[in-house]
């Protein structure tokens, strides 16, 4: 754990304004991103016909390609403010391939008001909703470490792999997708930022209220120091990076819903002592804090958890410098979690 204390110092980088070629009709734009028009995004989603989810900005629909090959269209609300998001989104899309961040598959846009991403289909939903204490199923602890590895790659490519590199700026377990067997995919760029840093600038289009949804981010995710300056940088996904492995170990919200509590807040004790002393974490409190759900899973390591949780507290520090890199993330894990090389997560993908 010792290699978080090391300080990391980041440059600023350009802003890439490339815009994806618009073109009508459904035909491919770079080789694989397909551009459909109205009509053909209504064809895809037999009129708009199931809705599998909905954001604050937008909603998402069940699409079919050819044949039995399901697809999610994700359609933004429309209005001149949002096809902003929209345009902002699917620039950052065009520019990203990794196997644990969500594909994009092509996009319709009317060049006004109204856009739509169509993205690979996830069909076990978001993070959340399977963490939830409703959900029929119980993730076990080895998916559970397993999420939190992806999600660390999926960061560590978006901010020191791809060029120009993205702060996401919305890292919560309702952004996390996962397929068939569990392997988790990062969704919703629209809130992304290019650049090392940058000064949240809302324009001045923009309502009072709708000025505070895009400078406050999600409740319980939110970085402190964010909140204060209202600069995005990369350590603020570190800090929604520590959350939701809060959430992977305890199995609760970022927010509990019966009592506006912050997870952060309930876990502040276990963190503190996380920090502040050189011993081993007293089990007893572990315990306490981990999901009551995982006492039968034979897959559990009361190690691990530790390990987890030690991250998750890197992670939350103050100030953002000296929390860790993604980067630091991923090879503390890698080192730390045996399980995650049983898993062939060790690898480098
Ligand atoms: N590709 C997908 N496959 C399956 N479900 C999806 C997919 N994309 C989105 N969803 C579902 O829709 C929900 C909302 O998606 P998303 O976060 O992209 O929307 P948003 O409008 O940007 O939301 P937010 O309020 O977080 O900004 C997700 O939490 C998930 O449940």
């Amino acid at each position: 754990m010792s290699c978080f204390l090391t300080c990391v110092r980041f440059d600023d980088s350009a802003t890439d304004n490339n815009k994806p070629t618009t073109v009508t009709g459904s035909i491919s734009v770079s080789g694989v991103v397909t551009c459909y028009t109205r009509d053909g995004i209504e064809s895809l989603t037999s009129n708009f016909s199931t809705l599998i989810g909905s954001g604050g900005y937008s909603n998402i629909y069940l699409a079919r390609l050819s044949g039995s090959y399901k697809a999610a269209l994700k359609v933004h609300v429309s209005s001149h403010r949002l096809y902003q998001v929209f345009r902002s989104e699917l620039e950052i899309l065009l520019r990203l391939q990794h196997p644990h961040i969500v594909k994009l598959l092509g996009y319709f846009d009317d060049s006004e008001e109204n856009g739509a991403l169509l993205l690979e289909y996830l069909p076990q939903g978001n993070l959340q909703e399977k963490l939830n204490r409703y959900s029929k199923q119980v993730l076990p602890w080895r998916n559970r470490i397993a999420i939190a590895f992806q999600v660390a790659q999926a960061i560590e490519y978006i901010h020191e792999k791809c060029c120009p590199q993205i702060v996401h700026g919305d890292i919560k377990s309702s952004n996390i997708l996962l397929d068939k067997d569990f392997n988790c995919k990062l969704c919703d760029f629209g809130s992304a930022k290019v650049g090392f840093s940058s000064m949240v600038q809302p324009s001045t289009t923009m309502s009072p209220r709708s000025k505070q949804v895009r400078m406050v981010g999600s409740p319980g995710y939110t970085d402190p120091h964010y909140l204060r300056t209202g600069i995005a940088s990369k350590k603020m996904d570190i800090y929604g990076f520590g959350v939701v492995v809060l959430e992977l170990v305890s199995g609760k919200d970022a927010v509990s819903a019966e009592r506006g509590e912050m997870l952060v807040h309930t876990a502040a004790p276990l963190i503190h002592e996380i920090l502040d002393s050189n011993a081993d974490i007293v089990e007893e409190k572990v315990r306490q804090f981990l999901d009551p759900r995982l006492s039968r899973d034979n897959s559990l390591d009361l190690e691990e958890v530790k390990t987890m949780l030690g991250v998750a507290a890197f992670c939350l520090r103050s100030p953002p410098s000296l929390r860790p890199s993604a980067s630091q993330v991923v090879k503390t894990l890698v080192q730390k979690i045996p399980s995650l090389s049983f898993l062939g997560c060790g690898k480098e993908e």
